[in-house]
């Protein structure tokens, strides 16, 4: 579906984003692994995380709506072995974390996804699982899904992940809750934590020492409600939005500000954005607050590499922000991004192109010249639900055509409409 936005010359009010991705998986995994019901409150229900919900299904929680929340009635530790393959349609942290949970179960699954989920690199989580004892095979030699999963008799390791990559530590801590003596996982920069926090609320075993993450066996646990904060990351559109729009002022409200996450509020500000934020409680072990952003005259950077696996979602709108600004600004340590939904690095820079942007792309670096964004282009989603959003912002001042929008369901799928909204078009 093509949608053409017309120019917008300011954005005002308050909204409050759909619940965090990232949550929204490890609190429909972790409810299904308890004994006994829970309520997962204010999920993301959205592409990637409704394929999570089917695919605990599968493996034998009972998953139903209700109203805006889930409820979750346990299996507890030994899921079931699935009657049919598991489809992780567009969702890299699915598929991910379901193989470290597959991993220690002895049953016999199948994974597989979508075209560009069939692309991306598992010979990370594979390797390391196959270290602990699981037998997985797949496309060449266990690097590509379909993975088929016949797991059980997990030894813990130890792990030097070679990528600072959240989904890789978080499989081998949910397959080393499986596993007969500790599984140590240490990250070469610190990425979210998500899964290390949500361990906690539940009480199961973790022990965070510097980069070194360490857990072991689990007794079965009970269920636990646990509530998901808004997402940063989607969040993020809408503080660029009004930051590069005229006359504009966006409130975003009930949004998580683990600082794992927010790393893209640093440069921001180093940019020169009119921007504050306070955390004002913590819930279930994330804090929570509220953002807001008001147009301002950016100016270009130099962004610091080791910020990137804290924002390593936001580059796309990052992006966005720089081809706004005055001068040119620098991003490196983009090497991860060319292995998401799409090669983000290749798309951010066609997307430019197409609104007339100066820019040029490495293999792992972005430089963009900022103030030339032309009316009227056109934005290219590369089937990436954030190259779609991200472009869809920069274009918002001086209109816009974004192909294939529906992307944007994925992670967000109220976007079009919450945008029209803050426009005044609604
Ligand atoms: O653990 C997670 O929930 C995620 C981790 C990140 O991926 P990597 O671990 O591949 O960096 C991120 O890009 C993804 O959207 C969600
Ligand atoms: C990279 C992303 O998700 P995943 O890896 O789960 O597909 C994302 O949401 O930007």
């Amino acid at each position: 579906m093509e949608r053409l936005i017309p120019p917008t010359p300011s954005l005002k009010g308050t909204l409050r984003v759909p619940g965090d991705k990232s949550v929204t998986h490890r609190g429909l995994m972790l409810g299904a692994l308890a004994q006994g019901e829970s309520t997962l409150y204010y999920p993301l229900k959205a592409g990637d995380t409704l394929s999570t919900a089917q695919v605990m299904r599968q493996l034998g929680a009972e998953i139903t709506e209700q109203g805006q929340h889930f409820h979750i009635k346990g299996v507890g530790l030994r899921l079931k072995e699935p009657g049919d393959v598991l489809d992780c349609g567009n969702a890299g942290t699915l598929m991910r974390l379901v193989a470290g949970l597959l991993s220690g179960q002895e049953t016999f699954a199948v994974l597989t996804g979508d075209a560009s989920l069939r692309r991306r690199p598992m010979g990370r989580v594979t390797l390391p699982l196959r270290q602990m004892g699981a037998r997985i095979e797949g496309r060449e030699n266990g690097q590509l899904a379909p993975l088929a999963i016949r797991g059980g008799g997990l030894r813990g390791i130890h792990y030097e992940l070679p990528v600072a990559s959240a989904q890789v530590k978080s499989a081998l801590l949910l397959a080393g809750l499986f596993a007969e003596e500790d599984t140590e996982v240490v990250e070469p920069a610190p990425t979210r934590d998500h899964t290390e926090r949500v361990f906690r609320h539940y009480g199961l075993p973790i022990e965070v020492e510097g980069r070194l993450i360490r857990t072991r066996r689990a007794e079965p646990f009970a269920a636990k409600d646990l509530t998901v904060p808004g997402d940063f990351s989607s969040a993020a559109f809408f503080i660029v939005a009004a930051l590069i729009t005229p006359d504009s002022e966006v409130t975003l409200e009930g949004v998580g500000l683990n600082p794992t996450r927010t790393g893209l509020l640093t440069v921001l500000k180093e940019m020169g954005a009119d921007l504050s934020w306070e955390v004002t409680e913590g819930q279930d072990g994330e804090p929570v607050g509220w953002i807001r952003a008001r147009s301002s005259q950016l100016r270009g950077v130099v962004v610091d590499p080791q910020l990137i696996p804290l924002m390593v979602d936001e580059v796309p709108i990052l992006a966005a922000a720089a081809a706004w600004a005055a001068g040119e600004t620098y991003i490196p340590g983009l090497e991860e991004l060319r292995v998401k939904e799409s090669d983000r690095v290749a798309a951010i820079a066609k997307n430019l192109q197409n609104l007339g942007v100066p820019v040029e792309a490495g293999p792992d670096w972005l430089r963009i010249r900022g103030g030339h964004v032309a009316g009227g282009g056109l934005v290219e989603p590369f089937h990436d639900h954030r190259i779609a959003m991200a472009f869809a912002v920069c274009g918002l001042p001086k209109g816009v055509t974004v192909q294939d929008a529906e992307w944007a369901s994925i992670s967000f799928p109220s976007f079009w409409e919450d945008l029209e909204r803050l426009a005044g078009k609604k």
